[in-house]
């Protein structure tokens, strides 16, 4: 919390002091009317006392009873009128100070989020982050904004009342004040017990976010699989999961509330008997002097007014620990260094010809196993290389490590000769187009997702890269042309017409290099042709690096790198490589739908490889989701 102001409280401040003081003034403001009401009725009503108000000169005051009261009565009133406009003051300062807060913290902490290594991502659930950057930023909000000044508002209620009740009879004080050290230990013992339970909470808000997200985003396989009963089921799972971390706070509050009420109850009781007993009989022992009714019935009145704000510290404290909560859950997230960033001297890679080297590397994700080792080949400027391999042989990753998602654990990735450590992030990255199997497409329009990335082309820019794409036609042919929406993840489209786009935004934001993850998937020959020309054209003068499954863009490759099991096994053209007669040649004559020619040894080995890739896999999102503390694998 003392983090959150020194990092986000200075600015705004201003507003955060105007709501502040409108709030311990309108809380100083309120005893006024009891205080007035207890002098008007020993001074005016009873006249056993002269009229006289604290702080305030006696020769300011009026002198006639009828002056005393009408000046009692405007006082009340004024006293009134002026707690609602500091209270109006105290709403408009506090709340524009903590939106202005809660909107600096949330744009602060996706940019933290954006800058964050993909290995985050792997394991990190969505729901979770997402819980971050809306629930928890919420709560951050709701702390500055009546919290914090409510926690004030208590602090100065307790502190003047108290001076009041002084003031009015020291004595009969010290009977009301006696709750307050009582109050204070039990409290403290209460934002220790639920401070975990807060955790808690805020972690299983994360886990069902996480479930329902996931479950939206895949409500085509849902259906289709007739899983809705299982998913319901799984999500109540997480549903009940928060409502009973949730019921451990409630009950722990509700222990807690009552309790503080009970506590200032008795004190008001003691108050109310001591002092009654005080007037009728006399001054009870240890207890002197004299106890008017007037006077009684102030003090009784700001025992209320000090007993209500004791009683209400609960929601304070709650409030508190919640929000403490969700300040270490985002400062966590902000705190958490990059591996992958710029180096303080990093250059820009401007105007590149566009030569790649992989160097000796090996490479192995958070799961420790190596997925790469010492793979080295290169690719010259305007040169198209093949990976081409197995499953799960690391191809996707080559192409990750030359994007710098990941770095690798030996050996260099150099682009024009430079290691693309060395080199700014945003410079390596706009210099290589990524064309997926897996398209995405932001949820706007064709043109928004065409120009992404390349937001200062033109009309005719764009037209001529859609051409080129062939998805001119296709998209001509949508209800709106170019404005046409396309839904979230481009539901409303082919994933041949998607891909096409794709391919369109990579020609707009003309790289020098060009990644390739080609689809594996079938579309029709027709598409095909379109796509595998369109990927021509896009290619052409472009140093390319393709993960290949067709046998068309292999065929045509300067190079083909074969990998197996994270390992340079073959490189060559295609036909050095079929006169080898080793992997490639299996695989080519797999695809071409011709084994006869092909050892039996290799096809055992690829079907092994294939399963051992999918036990991999399978071990890694079973690891990923129980280091989480998620559901079960
Ligand atoms: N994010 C990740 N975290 C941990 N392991 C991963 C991750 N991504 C991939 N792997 C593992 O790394 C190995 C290489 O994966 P990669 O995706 O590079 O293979 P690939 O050759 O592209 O496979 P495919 O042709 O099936 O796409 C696989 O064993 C895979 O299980």
């Amino acid at each position: 919390m003392v983090r959150l102001f020194a990092e986000y409280g200075r600015e705004n401040l201003a507003w955060f002091v105007v709501g502040l003081l409108a709030s311990v003034l309108g809380r100083l403001i309120a005893v006024v009317p009891a205080l007035v009401l207890g002098v008007a009725i020993d001074a005016v009503f009873f006249r056993n006392t002269a009229y006289a108000l604290p702080l305030v000169p006696s020769s300011w005051l009026p002198t006639t009873v009828s002056g005393q009261f009408w000046l009692s009565f405007w006082l009340v009133i004024g006293a009134f009128v002026g707690g609602v406009a500091l209270s109006w003051v105290q709403g408009l300062g506090l709340a524009v100070y903590s939106n202005r807060v809660q909107h600096a913290v949330r744009v602060d902490t996706y940019d933290a989020l954006q800058r964050l290594d993909m290995a985050f991502f792997d394991d990190k659930q969505t729901g979770q982050v997402l819980s971050i950057l809306d629930g928890d930023v919420r709560n951050l909000r709701t702390f500055l904004d009546s919290t914090l000044s409510g926690g004030l508002q208590l602090v100065v209620a307790v502190v003047g009342i108290a001076g009041v009740l002084f003031y009015l009879n020291a004595q009969l004080a010290v009977v009301t004040l006696v709750a307050v050290p009582l109050l204070a230990v039990f409290t403290i013992w209460f934002m220790r017990t639920i401070r975990p339970l807060y955790r808690a909470l805020r972690e299983s808000v994360g886990a069902l976010n996480t479930r329902i997200e996931n479950n939206v985003s895949g409500m085509e396989v849902i259906k289709a699989s007739a899983t809705e009963d299982y998913e319901t089921d799984r999500v109540a799972d997480a549903s009940m999961d928060y409502y009973r971390r949730a019921l451990a706070v409630v009950r722990l509050d509700y222990l807690y509330q009552p309790s503080m009420e009970l506590l200032a109850g008795v004190a008001f009781a003691a108050t109310f008997a001591i002092g009654g007993v005080w007037l009728i009989f006399g001054p009870p022992a240890p207890f002197t002097g004299d106890l008017l009714v007037g006077e009684f019935v102030t003090f009784l009145f700001m025992t209320q007014r000090f007993i209500d704000p004791l009683s209400g510290a609960g929601r304070i404290v709650n409030s508190y620990e919640n929000a403490r909560a969700s300040g270490e859950r985002i400062f966590g997230l902000a705190d958490r260094e990059a591996v992958v960033r710029d180096a303080s001297d990093a250059e820009s890679l401007d105007a590149i010809d566009g030569r790649i080297e992989f160097d000796g590397v090996s490479f192995a994700y958070a799961t420790g196993r190596e997925v790469l080792r010492d793979v080295s080949f290169t690719a010259e400027p305007g040169e198209t290389v093949a990976l081409v391999g197995p499953t799960g042989a690391g191809k996707s990753t080559v192409a990750k490590l030359l994007l710098r998602l990941y770095e690798p654990t030996n050996g260099a990735v150099r682009v024009d000769g430079r290691d693309v450590r060395g080199v700014e992030l945003r410079s390596l990255r706009e210099a290589i187009g990524y064309v997926s199997q897996d398209v995405y497409l932001f949820d706007g329009t064709v043109r928004e997702n065409l120009l992404y990335g390349a937001f200062d082309a033109t009309e005719a820019e764009m037209v001529a890269a859609a051409e080129a794409a062939e998805a001119h036609e296709f998209v001509s042919r949508l209800p709106e042309g170019y404005d046409t929406r396309i839904g979230e993840r481009g539901v409303k489209l082919s994933g041949g017409q998607r891909q096409r786009l794709s391919i369109a935004r990579a020609m707009l934001q003309d790289p020098r290099i060009l990644v390739l993850d080609e689809a594996t998937s079938a579309v029709d020959t027709e598409t095909e042709l379109l796509i595998q020309r369109a990927l021509d054209r896009l290619s052409a003068g472009r140093t390319t690096l393709v993960i290949a499954h067709r046998l068309s863009t292999v065929r045509r490759a300067d190079a083909i790198v074969v990998l197996d099991e994270g390992e340079v096994v073959e490189s060559g053209t295609h036909d050095e490589l079929v006169e080898l007669g080793g992997l490639y040649a299996t695989l080519w004559g797999i695809q071409a739908g011709d084994v006869s020619g092909v050892s039996t040894d290799i096809l055992a080995r690829l079907v092994e490889r294939s399963r051992a890739a999918d036990e991999a896999d399978a071990d890694r999102i079973a690891d990923g989701v129980t280091a989480d503390g998620g559901e079960d694998a």
